[in-house]
């Protein structure tokens, strides 16, 4: 079909995103007011993993993010993304339980500023987020405003967003929590797609045992706060070429379940 847009170059992950974590803890406040949040936790994880952190609430998880996106520093001990302290916005793109999106932009217009921020120029953001879009699984909505899109359909706004900036790196805090069940397993299934596609590195918070083990390739199970590892399981269920459900109704499935429930009932106990 002729466009007037020129196409955007073909979207690609960086290669990156490996984290070393030693001794790393992290409280908040100092002094008598200081509260122990998190750690330490001592973790290596490759490049290309998707990561998923679950554990009782107020453990760290949330910190843990923080920490890794760059917006708080360790308190004590050494955290890197690819050998560098990491800095907001260099390494990871991010996405929380709430889009956030700006109410005043377009669908496409909230893309668009993430590409202009990260660089790309003028004359390829159209197309681009178009792409971006696409690849959560977005098409014809460009053109809408924020508000009259479904909550799933913004949180696919927020993870093409998170996109935009080609970081090797996506971080994500409970970002389907607020959805009904269906519109999870959707968003779950895409995310895992575009995973598997990009050889995106990724952290993923959540409560849901079941979530976890359905998008991670390794999962990490923290203590009651201040949160460190209990369990460290790599979860090798096939990324590609199995369908959704059949992948949930496995014995595989089930038996990761089954191991990582048990370790959230003992931590919670
Ligand atoms: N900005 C802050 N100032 C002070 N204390 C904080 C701050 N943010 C978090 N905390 C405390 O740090 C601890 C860990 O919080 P965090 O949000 O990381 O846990 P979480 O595991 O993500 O919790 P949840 O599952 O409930 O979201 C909690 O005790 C929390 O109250």
């Amino acid at each position: 079909m002729a466009s007037d847009q020129p196409a955007a170059t073909p979207l690609t992950t960086p290669r990156g995103g490996a984290l070393s974590l030693r001794g790393v803890e992290h409280d908040y406040g100092q002094g008598r007011d200081a509260v122990h949040a998190l750690g330490p936790v001592t973790l290596e994880v490759p490049a290309g993993e998707s990561l998923v952190l679950v554990g009782p609430s107020g453990c760290g998880k949330s910190t843990l993010l923080r920490l890794v996106a760059g917006f708080e520093t360790p308190t004590r001990g050494t955290l890197t993304v690819d050998g560098d302290q990491p800095e907001p916005g260099r390494q990871a793109g991010v996405v929380f339980q709430q889009a956030r999106l700006f109410p005043w932009r377009t669908v496409g217009g909230n893309v668009e500023l993430a590409l202009r921020l990260a660089g790309v120029a003028r004359e390829e953001r159209r197309a681009r987020a178009g792409e971006l879009l696409a690849r959560v699984g977005l098409e014809g909505v460009a053109g809408r405003r924020t508000w009259e899109v479904s909550g799933g359909q913004q949180q696919r706004i927020a993870i093409a967003r998170a996109l935009a900036g080609a970081h090797p790196l996506l971080l994500l805090d409970e970002p389907f929590a607020a959805l009904d069940a269906l519109t999870r397993e959707r968003l779950q299934e895409d995310l895992r797609g575009v995973s598997a596609q990009t050889g995106l590195s990724s952290v993923f918070v959540t409560h849901s045992v079941d979530e976890a083990v359905f998008l991670a390739s390794r999962v990490i199970v923290l203590t009651r706060a201040p949160g460190t590892v209990a369990l460290d399981v790599a979860v090798d269920l096939p990324r590609t070429g199995v369908e959704p459900d059949e992948l949930r109704g496995s014995p595989e499935y089930a038996a990761f379940r089954a191991e990582i429930g048990a370790a959230v009932r003992t931590v919670a106990s």
